[in-house]
């Protein structure tokens, strides 16, 4: 497994291995008390469980059905290919714009054949269309060059212009994006406006400036290929960019992760006195700055990626994703990259942060307004239903199975990410209807008593003991919950353990 070889990993090797190194009970002890106050999550407290790590445990008794926890996470992406599908806030997920603005963007996209991969494409796509839909990474052209410069050939990644291939007229669909045409009772509906992002890269929108602003310092200031960007150069985000959206997105994920340490690291040293910075005042600060990712439970990607049925050659496979995440660092340091931070650019690191996300990312949802608008459309009595459905059915028709689409992308989320698995959990992550942006949800499934472990299940809890035991083989452990050592039992009695 060691061909790949990165050279700061060889010339940094003490720092990585100092930021890599797993926190002592009392430094997750602190960040995490420190952490639930700050969020006013006064019924949970974090510890170590002495058995599996880390675990989170109640605080206090909960009745089934209250809300454990509502958990902001530290960065998340809306998946490329669902792009299309829901404009979201950039930072906070919800729904931005309108009901029209989600439909007919939607719709304009397909009609321009829009379905997968590559910034270039959707640069010149907003080159043309000016604001009118809202742009993000997609096109329709999937052999696209990765490594391509930055073009805006619209031609080449656009089937067919603005010919009609959802069935509706153009003009429509662009009074739909541009705010002429309102649909009947759209207004039982609204949404926050469409903020643009202010680095002017026209890939993000946000709900608010509050979002807008969040996001900025979080890591978008790094990681936007507008005019106001701090990276050291936009073609090389771009190529970075290519890469990921070709190959798995998690690198996004990874590069926020890279960016929100930077940038946090730059506004510790702002709030220090000038006349102390010095090499190892900068080193303490990177170590603090670093803390919210090095509180996730880690291993490199390539040791933890459960192997795909059809590979034989195990060492090639993991060699593979070794290489492919080398590339993509590769990509990343020529775009961000400083003396100054370098160890965080080592492939260990790099190799780290996406096996952290590989084991505790959960599935980001958020249901669709679209959706809503439709059934509160269909629920309508007549002749109101009628008069409505005269304007809304051919739009339904076009939009098929899909207008219900809702948000879809992966978050890691600080406190959920230390919650335990259990086949016969005591709580569950569910989407109230109420919960319309990226927050994860965590509901007690039955009473939890004050000092209960809070567990949860990774894995579809229905499942025979064989399926959930090799489910749970991605996530490195076999699981002995009550449950599973009866089953096992039973099954020892009738037959032979999985
Ligand atoms: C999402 S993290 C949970 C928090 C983790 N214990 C920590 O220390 O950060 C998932 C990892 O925790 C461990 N884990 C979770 N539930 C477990 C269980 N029921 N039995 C054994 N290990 C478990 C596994 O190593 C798993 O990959």
């Amino acid at each position: 497994m060691d061909t790949v070889i990165c050279p700061i990993d060889v010339k940094c090797g003490d720092q990585v291995s100092a930021l890599l190194r797993p926190p002592s009970s009392q430094q997750v002890q602190d960040y995490f008390d420190e952490l639930l106050s700050t969020r006013q999550c006064h019924g949970l407290k974090v510890g170590h469980n002495g058995v599996h790590g880390k675990g989170v445990y109640a605080g206090m008794d909960f009745e089934e059905g209250e809300i454990v926890l509502r958990d902001q996470m530290l960065v998340g992406v809306q998946h490329l290919s669902n792009k299309i599908d829901c404009l979201v806030c950039g930072f906070c997920f919800q729904f931005i714009g309108s009901i029209e603005l989600q439909i007919g963007r939607k719709l304009y996209l397909q009609s321009l054949g829009v379905s997968s991969t590559s910034d270039e494409c959707m640069k010149g796509m907003m080159a043309h269309n000016s604001k009118a839909c809202y742009g993000t990474s997609l096109s329709s052209n999937a052999d696209a060059d990765p490594y391509k410069a930055n073009g805006g050939d619209f031609g080449a990644c656009s089937s067919g212009s603005s010919s009609d291939t959802v069935g509706l007229p153009k003009e429509l669909l662009e009074s739909l994006m541009n705010g002429r045409l309102t649909l009947p009772h759209s207004d039982k509906f609204p949404l926050p406006e469409a903020i643009s992002c202010p680095g002017g890269c026209g890939e993000v929108y946000y709900c608010s400036m509050l979002c807008s602003e969040a996001d900025w310092a979080s890591s978008h200031s790094l990681l936007c290929t507008g005019k106001r960007s701090e990276s050291l150069s936009k073609d090389a985000l771009l190529r970075f960019t290519q890469h990921a959206n070709e190959t798995n997105d998690i690198f996004l994920l990874a590069a926020k992760a890279i960016a929100f340490t930077i940038l946090r690291y730059k506004k510790l040293k702002a709030a220090c006195p000038k006349e102390t910075h010095n090499g190892s005042v900068a080193w303490g600060l990177l170590l603090e700055a670093w803390k919210p990712i090095h509180m996730g439970y880690k291993k490199t990607w390539w040791d933890c990626i459960s192997l795909p049925d059809d590979v034989s050659d195990e060492t090639a496979f993991r060699m593979e994703v070794k290489e492919l995440a080398f590339t993509s660092l590769q990509l990343l340091k020529e775009a961000i990259y400083d003396k100054e931070y370098e160890p965080l650019f080592s492939l260990e690191i790099y190799g780290n942060i996406i096996g952290m996300f590989e084991l505790n990312n959960l599935d980001l949802v958020v249901a669709s307004p679209v959706e809503d608008y439709f059934l509160y459309i269909d629920d309508l009595p007549n002749p109101e239903k009628n008069q409505a459905e005269r304007i809304t059915q051919p739009l339904l028709d076009a939009l098929g199975d899909e207008y219900s689409a809702c948000c879809q992308g992966t978050g890691f989320y600080p406190i959920q990410s230390c919650m335990n698995h259990s086949c016969c959990p005591n709580s569950r992550a569910f989407k109230r209807d109420e919960d319309r942006d990226g927050q994860a949800t965590i509901l007690a499934a039955r009473a939890i008593s004050k000092g209960e472990e809070i567990t949860i299940s990774y894995i579809e809890e229905e499942l025979p003991l064989a399926e959930r035991w090799a489910s749970l083989a991605d996530y490195g452990f076999t699981c002995r919950c009550s449950r599973c050592l009866e089953e096992g039992e039973e099954e020892e009695g009738g037959g032979e353990t999985p």
